[in-house]
């Protein structure tokens, strides 16, 4: 019994920060009495502080802990130096997970740049990324399936590209997230070319050939003209890119010429 209370000891010696994910209230003013605690959910329960907050259910703990690092460093609630203990649930419906991290000893993933330094509103960014894994996870008639969003900024995307073909939401007010129109992207997924989206959440255009300048776009090697050209006009313009491979089944971001996130729909 003394040594697992040493092990635990351990981890939660010389601790710069807490961070709660899901955290009851009373834990939470228990807690901050004591600490610095950060709030890392999609609600703010406890009313907290500092709090960061989740614009996806990110199911594995590990994309959690990534983004609150990502996210409070961010805010400069910790430092790349600080140690943090991260307390949250996995199996349980109550604290059943604690992971110790030292804030810069991650690798930038770029999620939380993602969703929260991209022109289009957060929600837009999870809304177009949620259905690009659900293409992701279930192909289209099975089938896999690849697919381009390109998101924000969406007056200068349409001005560096050209139709394929007719526009199928010329003149729709129509937005990304409503189920109705998710099928329809999802459907029109199997054509070429890529979805235009607005700040907003606006469908503007499907079937568009994009067209940035390439010139000094240094995207991962292997990946094929459809990730060169979400790379290169997220340099041309503010916009993010979201791809969906239909070779290797991976969905990637990219934002100012760069892959950013790197995510594999089957995990989430
Ligand atoms: N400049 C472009 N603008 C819009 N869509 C494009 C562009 N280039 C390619 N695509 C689309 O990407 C599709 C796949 O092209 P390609 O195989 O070269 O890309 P890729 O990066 O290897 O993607 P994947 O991993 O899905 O195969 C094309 O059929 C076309 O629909
Ligand atoms: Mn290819």
């Amino acid at each position: 019994m003394s040594q697992i209370d040493d092990v635990l000891g351990r981890l939660s010696a010389d601790l710069d920060a807490i961070f709660l994910f899901a955290p009851s209230n009373s834990l939470y003013d228990e807690l901050a009495e004591a600490y610095t605690v950060i709030v890392v959910g999609a609600e703010n329960g406890p009313d907290a502080e500092r709090f960061v907050e989740l614009p996806l259910d990110f199911t594995a703990i590990d994309d959690r802990v990534r983004f609150g690092v990502e996210g409070a460093l961010e805010k400069e609630y910790v430092m790349e130096t600080d140690d943090i203990l991260c307390l949250g649930r996995t199996y349980a419906d109550e604290l059943d997970t604690i992971v110790r991290v030292r804030a810069g000893e991650f690798v930038e993933s770029g999620v939380y740049d993602l969703f929260v330094n991209s022109r289009a509103e957060p929600g837009v960014i999870r809304n177009v990324l949620e259905v690009a894994v659900e293409l992701g996870k279930k192909g289209q008639k099975g089938k896999p399936v690849g697919a381009l969003f390109v998101v924000g900024d969406a007056g200068k995307v349409m001005n560096k590209s050209r139709p394929l073909s007719y526009n199928p939401f010329e003149k729709s007010h129509v937005h990304v997230g409503d189920p109705i129109v998710n099928v329809m992207l999802k459907e029109f997924s199997r054509l070429d070319g890529a979805f235009v989206i607005s700040d907003s959440g606006k469908i503007v255009s499907a079937y568009r050939y994009l067209e940035p300048s390439a010139e000094g776009v240094d995207i991962p090697k292997g990946l094929g003209a459809r990730h060169m050209a979400a790379g290169a006009v997220t340099r041309d313009t503010n916009a993010t890119a979201i791809v969906l491979s239909e070779s290797d089944g991976l969905v990637r971001a990219f934002k100012g010429g760069e892959l950013i996130l790197e995510l594999d729909p089957e995990e989430y």
